[in-house]
């Protein structure tokens, strides 16, 4: 058996083009999505990925805004600089690149930003939304992945979702939103006894582990959904994900690539973020 590909460019692209349409009537009543990301030092791929949000954001219509600061910039600059971007009209989405150097403490400044621009759905509040099931943004990357999971038709309702990574960012939110759709969910971690054990039960595999091609067919049960978010590098310095593509395609039902699966998505869903947070300046 071959799986089938779950591809993120093609359903992001199908999911930005609805976008596009959303923007035009938007300006048409005299709004503009506008989105402020900040880059703070010189990771070269932070750059790449801020500067994909930034083409992206302009491709889509959207007034868009980078601001860099260098390395050692202290955190007082920076939280200075969102506090000016909180009260900004003109902004509906503010995000941080991350990571954020050592000096800096991330949970500062992502407390720092205006839960109603939090287009990253990072900030404790719209965490806690997401738990009780109100209306919040939701994180992008898992936000990608439920749509890749409704584009594909698979319905959650009692399956097994075993979800491979606590952290805040994917592993946690993820595991949220499968439960909202009436999955049983198991997170599993670094900690987790016989794993082999648990993720051979899972209807829906997600992986967000962070080590290159851990996740082998002796993992998977066969006929599951596989959704891998690592984004790693291989032996011959080859990107690739948390999953053993080649060998676990021949057990999976369906499976998403490493490039070209999950992370196209994240994008994607930073604009539909936006987008909405636009949007829900209309019905204040
Ligand atoms: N403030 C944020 N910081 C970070 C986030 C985030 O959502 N908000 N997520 C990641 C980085 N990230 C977006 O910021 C991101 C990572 C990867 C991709 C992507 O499209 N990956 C490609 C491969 C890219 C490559 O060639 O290296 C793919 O998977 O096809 C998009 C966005 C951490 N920081
Ligand atoms: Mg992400």
């Amino acid at each position: 058996m071959s799986a089938e590909l779950i591809s993120g460019k093609t359903i992001g692209e199908e999911i930005r083009q609805s976008i596009t349409q959303r923007v035009d009537k938007l300006k048409e009543l005299g709004v503009t999505p506008g989105l402020a990301v900040v880059l703070v030092g010189n990771d070269p791929a932070s750059h790449t990925y801020v500067t994909n949000k930034q083409k992206t954001s302009k491709k889509l219509g959207m007034h868009s805004e980078l601001i860099e600061f260098d390395e050692s910039i202290s955190q007082e600059e920076l939280l200075n600089t969102i506090n000016r971007l909180n009260t900004d009209d003109s902004i509906h989405g503010i995000l941080v690149q991350l990571p954020l150097p050592e000096h800096i403490e991330e949970r500062a400044v992502i407390a720092a930003i205006d839960p109603s621009k939090d287009v990253d759905g990072f900030h404790p509040i719209n965490a806690g939304k997401l738990m009780i099931g109100e209306e919040g943004f939701i994180p992008c990357t898992p936000f990608g992945i439920m749509k890749m999971i409704e584009k594909i038709g698979f319905d959650l309702k009692g399956k097994h979702a075993v979800v491979i990574g606590r952290s805040n960012i994917v592993g946690k939110p993820i595991g949220q939103l499968l439960l909202q759709q009436d999955a049983t969910v198991t997170y599993c971690h670094s900690k987790t006894v016989d794993l082999p054990t648990i993720t051979k039960q899972a209807d829906l595999l997600v992986a967000a582990v962070g080590r290159p091609k851990m996740i082998t067919s002796e993992h998977v049960k066969e006929g599951a959904v596989v959704i891998d978010v690592g984004i790693n590098r291989d032996e011959n310095n080859k990107l690739c994900g948390d999953v053993d593509f080649d060998d676990v395609k021949e057990i999976a039902s369906a499976i998403t690539p490493v490039p070209g699966g999950v992370g196209p998505m994240t994008i994607t869903m930073l604009m539909a973020n936006t987008l909405l947070s636009a949007e829900r300046t209309l019905q204040k």
